[in-house]
């Protein structure tokens, strides 16, 4: 994070949030800030209250305690697409694509664009902006793929990633939050991923990012949080850690939470 990043007002604050299922404390009392810009990765041992936290900020799950806002503002996500509309996405590692469909039928899925009204009770889809728009999001990424009429089935790995992210954008997602972004892919399209990320911070999106693959993590956030046992025990930027050394800091929480 720039000192800019870090003097300037978060785009998202999370205060005092807990999250129980039942009997289960999945996240205690965790306060988090994040920045116009920054990649945040969010890290920690299996069972560590990761994807409780995301959820909550996604408008999957309703948080049991505290408060989040946005821009200064408070706010309470209700659901998912309640999340999209304040600018929170959340791209989950099956991508919740739909194989059969087209590039750009997955884009614009929920957000499908119609032609001005011909008859009142008419109205058409307007496939040619679609696609259009659709090749726009994609070059933005950097990933060349000319039809987008293609249907998803036919892409790779990190090129589904760049579907999903793109329909992230055409809801101008401020925060893209990616669940484990690259946990079954290989060597080649895990490096797709990791440059679509870098080429979403150089966009000026802020990227919020679970990982287990530390080395990803080095690469590319600009800070990072990791959890133990539901609590936040780390928050710091990345600025001089290894690899060796996240793995010793979540393994150190474990052992703490123990
Ligand atoms: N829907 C649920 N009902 C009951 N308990 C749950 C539910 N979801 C998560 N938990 C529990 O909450 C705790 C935190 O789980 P969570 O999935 O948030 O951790 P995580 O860090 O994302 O783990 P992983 O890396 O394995 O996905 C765990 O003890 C888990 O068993």
């Amino acid at each position: 994070m720039t000192d800019v990043a870090a003097n300037a007002s978060p785009l998202l604050s999370l205060r005092g949030i807990g999250k129980n299922y039942g009997p289960v404390v999945a996240v205690r009392d965790v306060d988090l800030d994040i920045h116009t810009g920054e990649v945040v990765a969010i890290c920690g041992d299996n069972g560590a209250g990761k994807s409780s936290l995301i959820k909550v900020m996604s408008g999957a799950e309703e948080p049991t305690s505290g408060t989040m806002q946005m821009r200064g503002k408070d706010v309470h996500f209700a659901s998912p697409h309640d999340a999209l509309e304040h600018g929170v996405a959340t791209i989950y590692q099956d991508l919740a694509l739909a194989p059969r469909l087209s590039i750009a039928q997955n884009v614009f899925m929920g957000s499908e664009l119609t032609r001005p009204f011909v008859l009142p009770f008419l109205r058409l889809l307007d496939k040619a902006k679609m696609i259009e728009e659709s090749r726009r999001y994609l070059s933005k990424l950097s990933v060349a793929i000319q039809d987008m009429t293609r249907p998803v089935e036919r892409l790779s790995g990190g090129q589904r990633q760049a579907v999903a992210i793109s329909r992230a954008l055409r809801w101008n997602a401020d925060i893209i939050i990616m669940d484990e972004p690259t946990a079954a892919l290989g060597v080649k399209e895990t490096a797709l991923v990791l440059d679509l990320i870098r080429t979403l911070k150089a966009g000026g999106h802020t990227v919020i990012l679970i990982s287990h693959n530390m080395r990803d993590v080095v690469a590319l956030a600009d800070r990072v949080v990791i959890m133990g046992a539901g609590r936040k025990f780390v928050d710091r930027p990345i600025d001089g850690l290894t690899a060796d050394d996240l793995t010793h800091l979540i393994m150190s929480g474990n052992a703490r939470a123990a």
